[in-house]
């Protein structure tokens, strides 16, 4: 095939627009989306699955996420994701053997401190705390003495205030150890992870901060325990989302931190999801490191739970080896001499490159595949930004549109997911009017150029910015939905002979409509075979 007179494809994601309920929790419904609603009543759509074992994840009602869903898109199938293969390994007791866990738990034989760090909740995103007790009952059970957890916040993929919940259960666990001769383990230190360490866009004064707190044992805010840290800050704001808390060091009575980073120490990063993990891992394992100045690093064994760059094996050592897609979509239309090319902003980039290739950052074919990357506003809260970079992104997606070379482009638009997350109404409808008109620039180009494109989504998230208890007492929600998401197949030559595939009750996980089922449906709009490997096409000729 000639990839220069290539009629583009696109897969445009709008991350975290999910199908709502029109209720008032839905910023989509309360929004202004006259591209959306046009194409909904004139193209072929359905909608799609993007949670729990849909796209791989343990439980049946874990959300998605921005890399299991890539992930998943990339691949044409459901694969097991990250933590179902940790549950699994740690299940038939094989995670226990791996080699980086023996050299970890190793250091603590003779002495060592080994240190926990990373998100501290079960939001099963970046992390579970089975996954921390799972190796804190390990640690005990194979004697090690002394152990120590640098706690991150969440209240992002979780309710927003339930930090509390994830210390106390942790601390049940260090009483009942402690209770054993000569055992110590402790938490040393907390914070928000929007505050300290989970970064993922080079802001390294976040990393720093954290760096600070859990190394070095140095930070403004010294306390005797999580629980008085947290309700210090809960008195002081009231409505403090967990994911925003200040980071704190944990003192003894001496007001020294009781676990403060030494030469022989271990430390393990928890979090199995490797875009906020990468760049503590890096000040961890870089020898010619620049983010900030790291002051007398002690000598310490890093291990992180699963790889988080690929292409420079960060870290060195993994708890669990990648998930891997053999043959992702981007290299199989490579082979047909498909020219691709993909588009976000930073805060996305990871996730249309790296997840969507299955384990790949870089292009594999320079001159056939196009990465580009649009930086993100810093130092703000996208709620008072809400456009982010879409009008950016649009501007370019025209652009390459017509410049009538490329056969497949992905491109995400981060807003509802990103506004979302801050959990506020309004910035989150114009983050959702933002995108709305950034998909009606890229539709008009593409119908001049003769092109289609799949406008869906990962998971939902700003259809449901409030969450309701029992009692009808509501609270802002700043997690993914479960809520599936719409699907439209955009093609200004519609003429009605043929549909997309509804969902039903009699079909199964493989077969009701997913991300899954993008691949081969772009193969099909590609006017390519469907290969035979992946899960079939949405479409369905009348
Ligand atoms: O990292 C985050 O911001 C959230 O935990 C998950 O969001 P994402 O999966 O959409 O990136
Ligand atoms: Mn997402
Ligand atoms: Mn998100």
């Amino acid at each position: 095939m000639n990839s220069n007179s290539a009629k583009p494809v696109l897969l445009i994601v709008m991350d975290g627009w999910g199908m709502g309920s029109g209720g008032p929790e839905d910023a989509i419904a309360q929004s202004s989306t006259p591209v959306f609603d046009r194409l909904w009543s004139s193209c072929a759509h359905t909608t799609l699955m993007t949670h729990g074992p849909f796209v791989g994840l343990p439980a049946k009602k874990d959300m998605g996420g921005s890399e299991v869903g890539h992930l998943t898109m990339g691949a044409g199938e459901i694969l097991d994701q990250g933590p179902t293969r940790i549950n699994k390994a740690i299940a038939d007791g094989s995670f226990f053997d791996s080699e980086a866990l023996k050299q970890v738990m190793a250091t603590g034989d003779e002495g060592g401190t080994i240190h926990l760090i990373g998100l501290l909740s079960d939001g099963n995103i970046h992390s579970h705390l089975d996954h921390f007790q799972s190796l804190i009952n390990h640690a005990f059970e194979r004697g090690i003495k002394s152990l120590r957890v640098h706690a991150l916040f969440d209240g992002r993929d979780v309710g927003i205030q339930t930090a509390q919940k994830f210390v106390c259960e942790l601390e049940e666990d260090f009483t009942f150890i402690n209770s054993h001769e000569g055992f110590n383990y402790h938490f040393a230190s907390g914070g928000g992870r929007e505050r300290i360490v989970m970064d993922r866009d080079r802001d390294w004064a976040k990393v720093e901060e954290g760096w600070n707190l859990m190394v070095h044992g140095k930070g403004r805010h010294h306390f005797p325990s999580m629980m008085a840290a947290i309700n210090h800050f809960r008195s002081e704001k009231p409505d403090l989302i967990d994911q925003d808390m200040e980071g704190f060091v944990v003192v003894d009575e001496a007001d020294h931190p009781v676990g403060a980073m030494q030469d022989g120490d271990a430390v393990v990063m928890v979090n199995f999801r490797g875009d906020r993990a990468i760049e503590i891992t890096e000040a961890f394992e870089l020898v010619d490191f620049d983010g900030f100045d790291r002051g007398n690093r002690p000598d310490v064994l890093y291990a992180g739970m699963m790889v988080y760059d690929e292409d420079r094996n960060l870290p060195k050592l993994q708890l669990m080896g990648p998930t891997k897609v053999d043959n992702p979509f981007g290299r199989r239309i490579l082979n047909l001499g498909i020219k691709q090319f993909r588009l976000t902003e930073t805060q996305k980039y990871p996730h249309v490159t790296f997840f969507f290739n299955g384990g790949y950052r870089q292009p594999l074919d320079p001159a056939m595949e196009d990465y580009i990357l649009i930086p993100s506003d810093k130092k703000v809260s996208f709620a008072d930004a809400p456009a982010m970079k879409a009008n950016e992104i649009a501007d370019k997606a025209v652009e390459l549109i017509e410049s009538d070379q490329y056969g497949f482009g992905l491109i995400n638009f981060a807003n509802a997911d990103m506004v979302g997350h801050c959990g506020m109404m309004a910035p989150a409808i114009k983050a959702i009017e933002t995108v709305d008109a950034a998909v009606g620039r890229i539709v008009d180009a593409l119908e001049k150029a003769g092109g289609k494109a799949l406008i869906t989504a990962d998971h939902g998230n700003a259809e449901e910015m409030l969450v309701f208890a029992k009692d009808g007492a509501q609270e802002a929600s700043t997690k993914h939905s479960i809520n599936p998401v719409p699907c439209i197949l955009f093609d200004p030559t519609y003429d009605g002979s043929y549909n997309l595939r509804q969902p039903d009750d009699e079909q199964t996980i493989e077969t009701k409509p997913g991300l899954a089922h993008l691949a081969a449906t772009l193969f099909e709009m590609m006017g390519q075979q469907v290969p035979d490997d992946i899960y079939p096409s949405l479409i369905v000729r009348n």
